[in-house]
């Protein structure tokens, strides 16, 4: 396992990689867990070889607390990658050198995907994506870069990202890995009391419950349903829950035949901001 923390010296290493071989970026920002081991792991299936970025862009972020209390375990991430016993790079740079000068966002035009959920809630944070995404397809040349569906509308832009920028990279979505009582893995759950950790099952078992309903009831008796369900909630406080089309991920006011929906929640535990989604048909 090597571990690189510019550009420069990441580049020299790549150099010595034969084209002909086939290289998996797993972008991520670190504190590592198995949702990340799942992408890594299927990168080094398809690959010859396999980088794994530990980066918190500060660019993608519209709270400053947020970005301050962000997990950051470089060390132990370095040891859960290295107990893979494979052979998997990875690159930690600093925001300067990975930006090449200042740090800003480019502007993008991802059209109306970026304006649903995320993009509406999160300010400015799909130009943060696409810009740090942007620069490390652009370091790394993968053949193919991993990303998970528990960022699915994330994911949805990264593909819109490298059509447009004519990035030659496949983009792989993998399925969201969950703790035994349902909740999505994710580096943000370590900021949870015991109690958060136990309320936020909510999260998915509303996702559970209107999959469970769709076939029989309408969106939008599902959507007050489980509204009044977080209403309910001492400790959670529900930002969204949509039911969007997958292809638009517009909010969806009435089912048609032959489309895909999926259910998406953004809730907090105290400050703790948690996403999720599932497939409901
Ligand atoms: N539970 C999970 N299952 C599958 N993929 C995941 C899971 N959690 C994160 N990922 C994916 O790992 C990549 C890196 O994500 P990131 O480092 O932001 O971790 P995270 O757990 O999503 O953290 P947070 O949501 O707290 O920012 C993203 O493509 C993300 O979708
Ligand atoms: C893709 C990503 C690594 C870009 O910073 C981040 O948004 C994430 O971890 O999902
Ligand atoms: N996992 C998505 C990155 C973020 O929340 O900023």
């Amino acid at each position: 396992m090597k571990i690189f923390y510019t550009k420069a010296a990441l580049s020299k290493n790549l150099k010595t990689i034969k084209p002909s071989k086939k290289i998996g970026l797993v972008p991520t920002m670190g504190a590592l867990h198995k949702g990340h081991l799942s992408l890594i792991e299927q990168s080094i299936v398809d690959n010859d070889h396999t980088i794994v970025s530990v980066f918190v862009n500060p660019t993608q972020f519209d709270n400053v607390s947020d970005l301050k209390k962000y997990p950051r375990t470089l060390e132990e991430d370095v040891n859960l990658i290295k107990s893979l016993n494979s052979k998997v790079f990875i690159f930690a740079p600093e925001a300067e050198d990975l930006y090449g000068g200042d740090v800003v966002s480019r502007k993008f035009n991802f059209g109306a995907i970026a304006n649903e959920m995320e993009g509406k809630h999160r300010k400015g944070h799909f130009d943060g994506v696409g810009t740090v995404v942007s620069l490390l397809l652009k370091a790394v040349k993968p053949t193919h870069a991993y990303f998970g569906e528990k960022d699915f509308q994330q994911l949805q832009i990264v593909r819109k990202l490298v059509e447009i920028e004519q990035i030659d990279t496949t983009i792989k979505g993998c399925p969201i890995v969950r703790e035994q009582n349902g909740i999505a893995l994710s580096s943000r759950n370590k900021r949870l009391t015991q109690e958060q950790f136990e309320a936020a099952t909510l999260i998915s078992q509303s996702l559970k419950e209107a999959k469970k309903l769709f076939k029989t009831t309408s969106i939008n008796k599902i959507t007050n349903h489980i509204k009044a369900k977080f209403n309910a909630s001492s400790h959670l406080e529900l930002e969204y829950f949509e039911i969007a089309n997958v292809k638009t991920l517009k909010t969806a006011s009435r089912k048609r035949k032959g489309n895909e929906y999926r259910g998406f929640i953004a809730a907090f535990a105290g400050e703790v901001r948690l996403i999720d989604n599932m497939a409901l048909n």
